[in-house]
């Protein structure tokens, strides 16, 4: 059924809608399926996202109409064969604050933005690439509690461009007891600042949390002692039942507290599978705990690949919203995961007050940033690069095999991530910085194809041979 005559208007102008602050916008890339029209899909996605379905209902009254979804903007050609351009305008009506606070909660936005749309039968791709929130919902969003600064205040370091945080993920990625897991973790700090849990280790028998985290909370104390230098630990406390989640996150800063390093402490949340009530869970229950949102899961729904889901950097905006102090962006290809250097903007939109995205520019109202979490395949010869595609440093970077993959020791490997960032800030030609740091010039030999194809001639330069 053509639903165009009611939830299209093609001349509503995106100005007026934005300037009127009543709407959630959101730009879509739309394949009809065989047999239907554009338009036609179009509308059928604004009402099934609102409050339509595929025929009329006698229920529907005025009321009802004056806050359907309506389609303000079609480019059929968009996309050439992968589709058209179409823009829907969701009214603010539309969405849920919450009883208690009257904050919005971003899992009922997201079933309606991209939930049933997603399963219609008359498209063979509808993918989310962009969206607006007007002002006054982003100031009804929890929005993050911690962001990168409560983190440089512990490093010691300038509250305000502290700089890149040298990290890494306890690898291998699962199978390490507690005594292995804990010497992993010292060994690494010796050189570098940051340890997250990889995203499933938690509570498995042959480590549980109640062994290993008090061993890690130890182990951070005595490498803070023997370097000086304070330490960070993001501690994986994901779990189904949120009354688990806050046990996890009470017994994690519990054993650091006996340090006084509770503070030093971060939990790492499986954001994507958890689902935003899982972050929300963490979010409102330790406001004072940075919040590491991993999105393993994620590229079912945002991989380039697909014609579904959504682009990653809605998911960005998502997470945002949520509370995440951080999210993982990717590494914007330098790293093994999917991406590319053109997706710096996925760091924008998470750190700065405004920011343009693909579609629509957006404000954040003085709401705190989220820290680009890079991470996947990174070593420290990846990272000038990656720097100087994205600008700046201010970051975290965890590197599994970039640090254990050291062939001196993972000390080595988090001494050569800081210097890599050291190198990068100084302006000097790796080469050249290689030839007085013995920790990023190990990095080559012991990653040797990036070195090949990074810095082909890195080997007569400097004096290294098979
Ligand atoms: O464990 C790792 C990386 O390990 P390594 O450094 O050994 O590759 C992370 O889970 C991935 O970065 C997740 O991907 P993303 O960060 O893209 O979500
Ligand atoms: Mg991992």
């Amino acid at each position: 059924m053509d639903q165009s005559n009611r939830y299209a208007d093609l001349a509503l102008q995106e100005d007026t809608l934005v300037s009127d602050d009543n709407h959630l916008l959101v730009a879509y890339r739309l394949k009809p399926a065989e047999g239907y029209g554009f338009l036609e899909v179009a509308a059928h996605v604004a009402a099934e996202s609102s409050t339509g379905t595929n025929v009329e209902v006698s229920t529907t009254d005025d009321f009802t109409r004056g806050v359907d979804a309506l389609v303000y903007e079609i480019d059929e050609a968009a996309f050439g064969e992968d589709g058209g351009l179409m823009k829907i305008a969701y009214p603010v009506a539309l969405f849920d604050p919450n009883l208690l606070d009257g904050h919005y909660n971003v899992s009922h936005m997201w079933s309606l933005i991209l939930g049933n749309n997603q399963g219609m039968g008359d498209h063979v791709g509808l993918r989310m690439l962009d969206f607006y929130v007007p002002e006054k919902m982003v100031k009804r969003f929890d929005g993050p509690a911690t962001d990168i600064s409560d983190l440089w205040r512990v490093l010691g370091r300038p509250e305000v461009d502290g700089g890149y945080i040298a990290g890494t993920i306890i690898k291998p990625k699962l199978g390490l007891r507690p005594e292995p897991f804990a010497k992993a973790c010292y060994d690494f700090w010796l050189g570098g600042d940051f340890i997250k849990n990889d995203e499933p280790q938690a509570n498995q028998d042959f480590c549980p949390m109640e062994t290993v985290i008090p061993l890690v909370a130890e182990t951070m104390d005595r490498a803070q002692q023997e370097t000086g230098q304070a330490k960070l630990f993001s501690a994986n406390v994901t779990a189904d039942f949120h009354g688990e989640m806050v046990r996890r996150g009470e017994y994690v800063l519990e054993q650091f507290a006996k340090y006084g390093n509770e503070k030093h402490v971060a939990f790492l949340v499986d954001g994507f599978v958890t689902g935003p009530a899982g972050v929300t869970t963490c979010r409102r229950n330790f406001p004072d705990t940075y919040l590491h949102f991993h999105r393993a899961g994620h590229g079912a729904l945002t991989s380039y690949k697909s014609p579904m889901g959504m682009d990653p950097v809605c998911y960005m905006k998502l997470a945002r919203l949520m509370g995440a102090s951080g999210i993982h962006t990717g590494t914007m290809g330098y790293g093994k995961m999917e991406g590319h250097a053109g997706e710096t903007v996925l760091a924008y939109m998470l750190e700065r007050d405004e920011c343009q995205g693909p579609y629509f520019y957006q404000k954040w109202y003085g709401m705190k940033p989220t820290t680009p979490i890079i991470s996947g395949g990174m070593n420290a010869l990846r990272l000038p690069g990656f720097f100087e595609n994205l600008g700046h440093g201010n970051v975290i970077n965890t590197c599994g095999g970039g640090s254990f993959g050291h062939i001196d020791s993972p000390a080595d490997g988090g001494i050569s991530l800081g210097q890599a960032y050291d190198c990068w800030k100084s302006g000097i030609d790796p080469i050249e910085y290689a030839k007085d740091h013995k920790e990023f010039a190990r990095a080559f030999e012991s990653f040797p194809h990036d070195a090949d194809k990074i810095f082909p001639d890195w080997r007569e330069k400097l004096g290294v041979h098979k």
